[in-house]
């Protein structure tokens, strides 16, 4: 099969509140998957219906081509999960709560194999299975859900905020064994407010906002919405407008470039490079101004200790680069966009929905609790 998990016009009702309007996911087989959205955007509520917690008011919901709502028994022998807060059994030791949840998912069968596996994840987690339940603190009852899920093999492992109690070191540990499982040829749904850990692991990406899909794709198919950053170093930009020409214009005195044109700065360093660099050290940083003006798809210019930032389109690039060659301009850096650009740039003029008052019910829990809003 080559989709584990497909969903399809996925909606959700809380009395008044659409948790789910619509949704679409669709995650094939051994790949991870980042799951993301601002707070309140669906998520969990996705996830919970992926486990059979809860049921669709609409749409569908298949994994590994079962309805979750009505094969959760099936469907759970070959999936892991972890949930962003754990609870466990209070009076239980971390390590029987392993064994339980382990032994629960019908994992334990080839005891010497869950032996081991168990063991080296209790070491690199550096965690204490001695203590009670009720004595662990969130990252360490994090930790009793990532080794028993990690510990014992698993078609699909749905993770939601696995690492949210886990400070950097574990964080570290944690990306380390979603490759190992990838490796093996598990499959991976990651939900994460964590961009790095999401640019890290995941192969694509679904990005969701108020219960819908915003976008979903590869990495690299989502970055060509966004803007490449591009920064050099202020004294190493000729300025052709400077004294050197005695017909120089004050630059704001300018026309506006028209769209597409270099900029007069630009137009003039192009055939003179060495005239150019002696030039050197003369620029008004208006020239900079007009460069970011000039060529379609260039924002944002700024300077900032020395050195000239500005966002250019990805498609827009490549003529923005031949113009700095020809400027010859110095510490040139360029930056492919973060996946929290792509995230801010989604969200950032659209806050989520606020989360409603009315909401109740705690996350779903280890052990998995019946749901009480099916
Ligand atoms: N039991 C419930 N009763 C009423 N509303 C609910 C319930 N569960 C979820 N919601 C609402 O559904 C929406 C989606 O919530 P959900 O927890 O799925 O979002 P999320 O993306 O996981 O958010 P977060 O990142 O904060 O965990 C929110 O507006 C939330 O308040």
């Amino acid at each position: 099969m080559d989709t584990v998990v497909e969903v399809s016009g996925l909606e959700k009702r809380f009395g008044r509140v659409r948790a789910l309007d619509g949704l679409d996911l669709s995650v094939r087989a051994g790949e991870v998957h980042g799951f993301l959205g601002p707070n309140g955007a669906g998520k969990s509520t996705t996830i919970r219906i992926l486990l059979g917690l809860a049921r669709a008011s609409a749409g569908t919901a298949r994994v590994f081509g079962r309805d979750p709502w009505s094969d959760a028994v099936a469907l759970h022998r070959r999936l892991g999960y972890v949930p962003g807060d754990v609870n466990l059994w209070p009076n239980l030791s971390g390590g029987e709560a392993i064994d339980l949840i382990s032994r629960l998912r019908g994992g334990t069968a080839d005891k010497t194999a869950f032996r081991e596996r168990k063991q080296r994840l209790i070491d690199v987690f550096q965690f204490d299975p001695t203590k009670k339940g009720r004595a662990y603190s969130k990252g360490n009852r994090q930790k009793v859900a990532l080794i028993a899920a990690f510990a014992t093999p698993a078609d699909l492992l749905i993770l939601d905020e696995p690492t949210s109690g886990l400070d950097p070191l574990m964080e570290a540990v944690f990306d380390t064994e979603v490759h190992r499982a990838a490796a093996e040829g598990t499959t991976v749904l990651l939900s994460s407010h964590i961009l790095s850990e999401v640019e890290q692991l995941c192969d694509r990406v679904t990005i969701i906002r108020a219960g819908r899909t915003a976008e979903t794709g590869t990495l690299a198919d989502l970055r060509h919405l966004t803007r490449t950053e591009v920064s050099f170093a202020v004294d190493g930009v000729p300025d052709a407008a400077a004294p050197a020409s005695p017909d120089a214009v004050a630059p704001d005195a300018r026309p506006a470039a028209a769209p597409g044109a270099a900029p007069a700065s630009l137009q003039a360093a192009a055939p003179a490079p060495r005239e150019a660099a002696a030039h050197r050290h003369a620029g008004p940083q208006s020239d900079l101004r007009d460069l970011a003006a000039a060529l379609p798809g260039a924002h944002d210019l700024a300077i900032d200790a020395g050195r000239a930032h500005f966002t250019v389109d990805s498609d827009a690039l490549p003529p923005v680069l031949e113009a700095l060659a020809r400027l010859d301009v110095r510490g040139l850096t360029v930056a492919p966009p973060s996946l929290e650009e792509l995230f801010l740039r989604h969200y950032g003029d659209h806050p989520a929905r606020p989360d409603p008052a009315d909401r109740q019910a705690p996350a779903p829990t280890i052990p998995p609790t019946t749901d009480p809003r099916p």
